[in-house]
């Protein structure tokens, strides 16, 4: 698997982060203390019996490193590097006018610190997300685009294409049978910056449009899968544990960061939709760790330790295309697939290139640092020995605007 690569810095960075006038201050947010007060303040919506929850994960196919066996090292990070230089970014935006059924909360304006004004999002739709954390866009993408990357997952399955760095995962509960490339072993593809075909779903005018009211104008994609939540064997590990994104991303602030998480089918509590705590957003990250399941836990799929249990827990029932986009804080997790297909949605995390990376050494996120950078310093050997932000610079890259800190 790739996590990434060193990347020059004088090529990736450049200085003088400009402003986006966003009312709340950008002050330097730092990654918690290993040690941190447990803060969980929270909205009500509609309170719901606590869902099931756990992960699902991964086992590379081996593509990244076939990959990598084929180019000196250093000539295929250069390679992706100049790739990246040389893509214009994913141009402007068209307005469209949003769908999407939204409560009310007693916000004013001037009082809005994780939505930009922008004049896509509704006052409606801006108070909703403030309060809550997440907002979801019916029918954004469509079906024309989802049978695409479908098509595309199909084929990467079947090894008949192997996009560089890729990362294909299979549960825990087939990682040590032999691989077959087949859709039925293949739980997530992570990273596919470089295929072009998946990659266009962070480049869609109709996720950018809705990415730039929470990030601003420059965009990058920063993180991205397509998850292929398995029918569940019986020892529940296509849960996914309730967590927080932001545990495992080394930059900030937290609110110029967004994930959007896209449904590629009808998705129910039946085969395993996102549950989210409404308002968690608004606390601080807590400490994750691999939940204590008898079944067993995928890697690297670390969940809250102490979340608040009398949190309101919302199931989020999508059909194919609906889109949410939700805050980096808010506590969310997906149940296990009872069903016998292959639940599918497509995600990226986008970030403000206006970001900073921070060092996550004496805090909570340093256990998921060390095993990410654990991993890629096994797969690229370790005298290149990599860091969490060389490994995020990697993958990274800019779809819209200009790239600046990230
Ligand atoms: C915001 C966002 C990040 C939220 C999330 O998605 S949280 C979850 C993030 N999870 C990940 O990023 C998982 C990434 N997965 C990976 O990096 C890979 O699939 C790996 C788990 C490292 C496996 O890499 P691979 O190249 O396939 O290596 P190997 O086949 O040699 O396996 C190495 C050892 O790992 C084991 N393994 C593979 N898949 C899993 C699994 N799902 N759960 C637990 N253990 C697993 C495998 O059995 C092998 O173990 P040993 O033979 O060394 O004992
Ligand atoms: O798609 C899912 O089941 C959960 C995805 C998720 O929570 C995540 O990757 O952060």
């Amino acid at each position: 698997m790739v996590w990434g690569a060193r990347q020059p810095r004088a090529v990736a960075r450049r200085a003088d982060p400009s402003g986006l006038g966003r009312p709340s201050s950008p002050a330097r947010e730092m990654a918690p203390p290993l040690i941190q007060p447990a803060s969980c303040p929270g909205p009500r919506l509609e309170a719901e019996p606590p869902a099931e929850l756990n992960g699902a994960e991964t086992l590379s196919g081996g593509s990244p490193r076939a990959a990598a066996m084929e180019q000196p090292r250093a000539a295929a990070r250069l390679q992706i590097i100049l790739g990246h230089l040389r893509r214009p970014s994913a141009g402007a935006v068209v307005a469209h006018p949003t769908t999407g059924t939204i409560s009310s909360a007693s916000f004013h304006p001037q009082q809005f610190q994780y939505t930009l004004d922008n004049n896509v999002l509704t006052l409606e739709q801006r108070k909703f997300y403030e309060e809550n954390g997440f907002l979801v866009i019916k029918n954004l993408v469509p079906d024309a685009d989802i049978q695409r990357f479908r098509n595309e997952f199909e084929k990467i399955c079947r090894k008949e294409v192997k996009p560089f760095g890729l990362v294909v995962m299979r549960d825990v509960t087939i990682s040590k049978s032999e691989y077959t490339p087949s859709e039925k072993m293949t739980t997530k593809v992570q990273d596919f910056q470089e295929d072009k075909e998946l990659f266009r779903y962070c480049t869609l005018p109709e996720i950018l449009k809705y990415v730039e009211c929470f990030t601003g104008p420059n965009i990058m994609a920063m993180h991205t899968m397509l998850i292929n939540k398995p029918p569940d064997s019986g020892k529940k590990t296509s849960r996914h544990p309730l967590h927080q994104d932001l545990h495992y991303f080394p930059f900030r602030p937290s609110n110029l960061i967004v994930c959007a998480w896209t449904a590629m089918e009808h998705i129910d509590r039946n085969n395993g939709c996102l549950v989210v705590l409404p308002g968690t957003h608004k606390g601080s990250l807590k400490p994750h760790d691999y939940p204590k399941w008898e079944g067993g836990v995928n890697k690297m799929f670390h969940g809250i330790q102490d979340y608040e249990e009398n949190n309101a827990r919302v199931h989020l029932v999508m059909e194919k295309g609906d889109t949410v986009f939700f805050h980096p804080l808010l506590i969310h997790g997906s149940g296990q697939n009872k069903t016998q297909g292959f639940r599918k949605a497509i995600s990226c995390h986008f970030a403000s290139a206006d970001c900073h990376y921070i060092d996550v050494k004496g805090t909570s996120q340093e256990n998921i640092e060390k095993e990410v950078v654990g991993i890629a310093n096994k797969f690229w050997g370790d005298e290149n020995s990599m860091n969490l932000k060389d490994i995020w610079m990697f993958r990274a890259r800019l779809v819209k605007g200009e790239r600046i800190n990230l």
